[in-house]
């Protein structure tokens, strides 16, 4: 019989804005477009959403609180690399990552050419199998923030279990 007891899941979610000059990074891809997001680091939504979504299961706080946006040494910094970071936080803290899902809202670009790449990308970044780690796109028929192509958000959720 299973023991459910064990099993934990994650949410995160997180905004960036568009802005001039910026390239835009999500899953750790470079996808060409006309703007890119703000951020102290690379602003990568993404990565951003999904580390929030493992620290929230093991209760670990957020990004924000590991990797303060007032800390030089973040700035531009490799957002996988901040996710390979939490993960192995998550294994630190005795849990296993089981999965993890994610979605993106985003007006514009198309994004599905580079949903594999993003999948692998951040499939190797936590240690897990391709198979383990879904990433989705959706627009928000041009309402909100998205619609109007001020900016990009990214929730993701996951599943950990506590290994002993
Ligand atoms: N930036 C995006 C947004 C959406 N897609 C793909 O298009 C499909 C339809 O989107 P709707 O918002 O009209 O439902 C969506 O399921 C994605 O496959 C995309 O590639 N890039
Ligand atoms: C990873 C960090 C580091 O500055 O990235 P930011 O680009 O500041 O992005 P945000 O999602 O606003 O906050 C998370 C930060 O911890």
């Amino acid at each position: 019989m299973e023991d459910f007891s064990r099993l934990r899941i994650g949410q995160g979610m997180d905004v960036h804005a568009f802005a001039e000059g910026r390239r835009l990074i999500l899953g750790g891809v470079d996808v060409p477009h006309t703007k890119g997001l703000l951020g102290h680091s690379d602003a990568d939504v993404l990565a951003h959403a999904i580390s929030d979504a493992l620290l929230g299961a093991v209760r670990g706080g957020d990004i924000g609180k590991l990797f303060p946006d007032t800390e030089p040494a973040y700035k531009d910094a490799d957002s996988l690399k901040l996710l390979a970071e939490v993960a192995a936080y998550v294994r630190a803290q005795g849990y296993e990552i089981l999965d993890v899902d994610s979605v993106i809202a985003a007006q514009a670009p198309k994004l599905s050419p580079y949903r594999d790449a993003m999948r692998e990308n951040l499939a190797r970044a936590m240690g897990l199998p391709v198979e383990s780690v879904g990433v989705k796109a959706t627009t928000t028929e041009h309402l909100g923030f998205e619609g109007r192509e001020e900016g990009i958000s990214a929730t993701a959720v996951c599943l950990c279990a506590r290994c002993c």
